[in-house]
């Protein structure tokens, strides 16, 4: 049998007691194939691999070995989840590697989204590479495949594929959650015990906030967008119909504003945060939904009195087609 199929006799898991099957007879799986090996995870504290991890440190504890890259293109708050949830929590054997500096050095001066995109996977398989490197008796690397990915692409996943290690670092795949579709994968995590913030994650692109400082990255307008994006999160998320995507991004363009200093008025040059919202089925085409004016309003409030160096909050209101969700 083709296990890249699934079943047609495989149940939907909605309900929290099948996922407690589905939980139990993986980890009865993962420990017959794994033995007293060691398995290396790369850990992005996204659900996919958030929910392996938890099932793995379940089924074979210590042998799991985490690595979690941050790469400076991270939302607020994310790699202080995944050491939160992941090493204090869970007793998971993390490795968190600092890599902000690697990355950002690298991007500097890069304009090309499509040159940005490449050197953040390319950096990502090397800095994993060395951590796999530095592991004694790996015989395994754990992957969140889910069932889209086999279905929709080529089997593995496409960005930051670790199936991109070179040939003396490819390792027999464990794949526990390959024929689960996402909401599936959400239900066994939620039953793993991990945090809502976490099993409920929207979508957010492979090269992070990298895509959404437009242009070439500069440290200071990837701290905005981070702090920015943090208040867009958290104000829309507050909605009583939360949209299926909401952040912001921040042009590489400047404009005009005045601030008082001692009641004088001065003018100075600062960057646009643009908040953009979209409700989707498959990210092919994306509507716009209503926002209320007030909490646009309150977002621009708290964006304007907290966020360094931006000075005008714009409203992203395009249509996918013409205007795709993400900004490159
Ligand atoms: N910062 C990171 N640190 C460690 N591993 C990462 C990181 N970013 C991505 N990965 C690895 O690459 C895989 C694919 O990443 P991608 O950004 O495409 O997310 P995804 O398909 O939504 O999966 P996930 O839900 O696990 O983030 C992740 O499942 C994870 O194994």
């Amino acid at each position: 049998m083709d296990s890249n199929k699934r079943p047609e006799s495989m149940e939907r898991i909605t309900t929290p007691a099948l996922a407690q099957a589905f939980i139990a007879e993986q980890v009865e799986a993962v420990r017959k194939q794994v033995g007293d090996k060691k398995v290396l995870l790369a850990l992005s504290g996204g659900v996919d691999s958030s929910v392996v991890a938890a099932l793995l440190i379940k089924a074979i504890g210590q042998q799991l070995v985490c690595v979690h890259v941050n790469h400076g293109l991270l939302r607020k708050g994310e790699p202080e989840q995944v050491i939160e949830v992941f090493r204090n929590q869970m007793k998971a054997n993390l490795v968190y590697v600092d890599a902000v500096d690697r990355f950002l050095d690298k991007l500097a001066g890069v304009s090309d989204p499509e040159q940005k995109r490449k050197i953040i996977g390319a950096e990502f398989i090397r800095v994993f590479e060395e951590e796999a490197r530095k592991q004694d008796g790996i015989a395994f690397l754990a992957q969140g495949t889910i069932y889209p990915d086999i279905t929709e692409s080529v089997g593995v996943k496409a960005h930051h594929n670790v199936g991109g290690l070179p040939d003396d670092l490819q390792f027999e795949l464990v794949e526990p959650v390959k024929l689960l579709y996402k909401d599936e994968v959400r239900v066994v995590g939620k039953e793993l015990g991990l945090p809502d913030g976490m099993v409920y994650r929207q979508p957010f692109p492979g090269p992070g906030l990298g895509v959404r400082c437009v242009g070439a990255i500069t440290r200071d307008r990837l701290e905005a967008l981070r702090e920015a994006d943090a208040i867009v999160r958290e104000e829309i998320g507050k909605l009583p119909e939360v949209p299926w995507q909401y952040f912001c991004t921040i042009p590489d363009f400047q404009s005009t504003g005045i601030k008082y200093v001692d009641g004088k008025g001065q003018r100075y040059m600062g960057w646009a945060v643009i908040i953009r919202a979209v409700n989707t089925v498959d990210a092919v085409t994306a509507t716009v939904p209503e926002i209320p004016f007030s909490v646009l309003c309150t977002m621009r409030d708290r964006i304007i009195s907290t966020v360094d160096g931006v000075n005008r909050v714009l409203w992203d209101i395009s249509e996918k087609p013409v205007a795709t969700i993400e900004f490159e």
